[in-house]
């Protein structure tokens, strides 16, 4: 008898590793296993760079496909959750060793995300199949409107959940029975990180980068006031690493309330915390604005706005949104991020000849849209 057809995929994010196998079946992919694995926070503490965390995150990934992999099944593909790379276009890109090593030495960024490639390479290694990244967090297709700042030492870039935006989009489009190509909305990733994004007939063509302004998360600041930070840079107080963390990692609500578990606050909210209330407002409040500011870019002609993420499974969170921004468009709810089975679906695509990949080095130029 053949063996069932399995497609391995793994994202890595800031505290776990999410992994994941699919059978392909002729009518699309069934999830035969799904783990996520967490990471202790004193596990991760013992590295200095998500580079250094490449041994302990593979011995776990290759224990789950030991545990997972049945015996009358074979792995025909793997995909890893793509990183903070150079800027690129949308769609599915083959591993190499170069984008291997690019991920681990050379990202623009640290993100956890860079791990995917590494990941999922190593486990095609293993079973002597190719391995794909899908719609990295560095995907960049803004027009040139977008790309302009308030000055032009500091132009606007995109960095973005384009992976679990853009499948949520695909799944939209099936449900409202159009082609994803021909699809206008706006979408609200809202996770540990959020990414609230305009995505014209495909195209991510903005998104409130949390590098540049942006509304705060369980995590990470967003927009601040630029000049008192200048201020902070050179009050010589705090190192660059201190005031990255402020940033990125300790800012948002674990600022102000020491917890980056929105459940936390909401059960917080009930027991009648009016300071946990007022933080979790402006939070709504921050994310109804740029709700708005991507509507602003469509024109406000969109088949709809969706919520997604770990934060779109609380229904005061959809409801509060509902409240504010709900005149603007039909708002849809994705809840969870889909990150996994988006990778399998687009390698499925690849391999089935629906949607063709891209070999690194990928030679574009954001700023033509081209691939030289
Ligand atoms: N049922 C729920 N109600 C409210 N908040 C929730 C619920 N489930 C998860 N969350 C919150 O979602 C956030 C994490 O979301 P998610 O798991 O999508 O993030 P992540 O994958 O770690 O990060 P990212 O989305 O940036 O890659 C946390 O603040 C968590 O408390
Ligand atoms: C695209 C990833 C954004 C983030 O982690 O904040």
């Amino acid at each position: 008898m053949e063996k069932a057809r399995l497609i391995f995929t793994v994202n890595p994010g800031a505290t776990s590793t999410k992994c994941a196998l699919y059978r392909v079946q002729e009518y699309g992919l069934v999830c035969v296993a799904s783990e996520n694995i967490e990471h202790p926070a004193q596990d991760l503490a013992a590295f200095n760079s998500i580079t250094e965390q490449l041994g302990y995150r593979e011995k776990v990934v290759k224990e789950f496909v030991e545990r997972n992999l049945p015996e009358n099944a074979r792995i025909v593909a793997c995909a890893g959750r793509g990183g903070m790379l150079t800027p690129l276009p949308s769609g599915v890109i083959k591993i190499n060793e170069e984008l291997v090593d690019f991920s681990l030495n050379r990202p623009v960024y640290q993100h956890a995300s860079n791990l995917g490639a590494p990941l999922a390479y190593s486990i095609a290694r293993l079973y002597n199949v190719e391995a794909f990244i899908a719609d990295p967090v560095s995907v960049d297709e803004f027009p040139p409107i977008a790309r302009i700042s308030g000055s032009p030492d500091f132009p606007r870039f995109s960095f973005v959940h384009a992976l679990n935006i853009r499948a949520t989009v695909r799944k939209l489009a099936a449900q409202l029975n159009k082609r994803f190509e021909d699809m206008r909305c706006v979408v609200a990733h809202l996770g540990g990180g959020f990414s609230i994004a305009a995505v014209d007939r495909g195209k991510i063509v903005d998104n409130d980068n949390r590098m540049e302004s942006a509304p705060f998360t369980p995590e990470r600041a967003g927009g601040v006031p630029p000049i008192p930070l200048i201020e902070a840079c050179f009050s010589g107080k705090y190192t660059k690493q201190q005031l990255m963390k402020k940033l990125y990692g300790e800012g948002g609500l674990y600022a102000y309330l020491g917890t980056k578990d929105l459940r936390e606050v909401l059960a917080r909210i009930k027991n009648g915390d009016d300071y946990a209330k007022l933080i979790y407002d402006a939070m709504i409040y921050q994310i109804c604005k740029e709700i708005a500011a991507m509507g602003s870019v469509l024109c406000f002609d969109m088949d709809g706005i969706i919520i997604t993420g770990g934060i779109a499974c609380s229904e005061e969170v959809v409801r509060d949104i509902k409240n504010r921004v709900g005149r603007l468009g039909n708002i849809y709810v994705f809840p969870g991020s889909n990150e996994n089975e988006a990778l399998a679906e687009s390698v499925l695509r690849v391999l089935q000849g629906r949607e063709s990949y891209m070999t690194w080095p990928v030679n574009y130029d954001p700023l033509t849209g081209r691939i030289n």
